[in-house]
C-alpha cells in the first residue's frame, strides 16, 4: 500500500484548490456540500486539472460518480455514503479509497471494505459540521492505529498546526484538516507553516 502524505487539506471548491496547490502540498480533498450536480462536476474537473499539473494527489469526497467519470483516482466516503456505493466499480477503475470511522461497529465496516486508508473522528470539537460522537482523544488514535497495523490511519477533527504533534504521536499518519487553514487568516502562511511542519514525515 502506498503511504499517505502527512498533511490533508481539505477544501470546498476548485478555487482552494487553485490556491493552496502550488504551496508544496501533496495530498488535498475536495468536499464540496449542498450543489447541484452539474457544478460538483465542473469543480472536479477543475480541480483534478490544477491537481494534475501539479503533481498534487486529489481526494474526491462523497460525489463518487462524479469522480469516476471524471477520472479521479481517490475517492474518500463516509459509512452514509457507503450503502450507495458501487464498491466494486470503484475498484475495478483502480481507484482508491478512503473511510470515515467514529466508532469500532464502523471501523469494522471499513476494514471489511478493504480500504486504502482509515480516518479517524473527531479527535478534538469541531466546528465544521455537527457530530454526535464526542471528541475521540489522543489514546483513541493509538488503539486505532494498533487496529489498522500498516493501513494508514488519518486523524480528523478541530484538529490545528499547534495539537498536530499530538495525533502523530499518537499514531497517526496523516492529520486532515479544514477550519485551520481556510479560515485562518492568512491561509498560505498557515499551509508554509504545516509543510514545515510535516515535511519530514513525508
Ligand atoms: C479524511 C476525511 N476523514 C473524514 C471525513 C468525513 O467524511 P464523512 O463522514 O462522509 O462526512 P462528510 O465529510 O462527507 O461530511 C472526510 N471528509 N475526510
Ligand atoms: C468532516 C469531518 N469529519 C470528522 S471531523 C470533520 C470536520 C473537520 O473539520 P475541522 O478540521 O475544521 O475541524
Ligand atoms: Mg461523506
Amino acid at each position: 500500500m502506498n503511504a499517505l502524505p502527512a498533511f490533508y487539506p481539505i477544501v470546498d471548491s476548485a478555487d482552494w484548490v487553485g490556491r493552496l496547490a502550488p504551496l508544496g502540498i501533496r495530498l488535498l480533498q475536495l468536499r464540496i456540500k449542498e450543489r447541484p450536480p452539474a457544478q460538483v462536476r465542473r469543480e472536479v474537473r477543475a480541480a483534478l486539472a490544477v491537481c494534475r499539473a501539479r503533481q498534487v494527489q486529489l481526494v474526491v469526497n462523497d460525489h463518487w460518480q462524479i469522480a469516476l467519470d471524471e477520472g479521479a483516482d481517490f475517492i474518500h466516503l463516509g459509512q452514509q455514503d457507503l450503502p450507495d456505493a458501487d464498491l466494486k466499480a470503484i475498484r475495478a477503475r483502480g481507484v482508491r479509497l478512503g473511510i470515515s470511522t467514529h466508532d469500532h461497529a464502523e471501523l469494522d465496516h471499513a476494514l471489511a471494505c478493504d480500504p486504502d486508508y482509515v480516518a479517524l473522528g473527531p479527535i478534538y470539537p469541531t466546528t465544521l459540521k455537527a457530530m454526535p460522537w464526542a471528541p475521540q482523544g489522543l489514546p483513541r488514535i493509538a488503539e486505532w492505529k494498533r487496529r489498522v497495523g500498516r493501513l494508514p490511519l488519518v486523524a480528523i477533527g478541530g484538529i490545528t498546526l499547534e495539537c498536530a504533534a499530538g495525533c502523530f504521536d499518537a499514531g497517526a499518519d496523516s492529520v486532515a484538516v479544514v477550519s485551520d487553514v481556510t479560515r485562518h487568516p492568512e491561509p498560505a502562511i498557515r499551509v508554509a507553516d504545516w509543510v514545515a511542519l510535516t515535511g519530514a514525515r513525508g
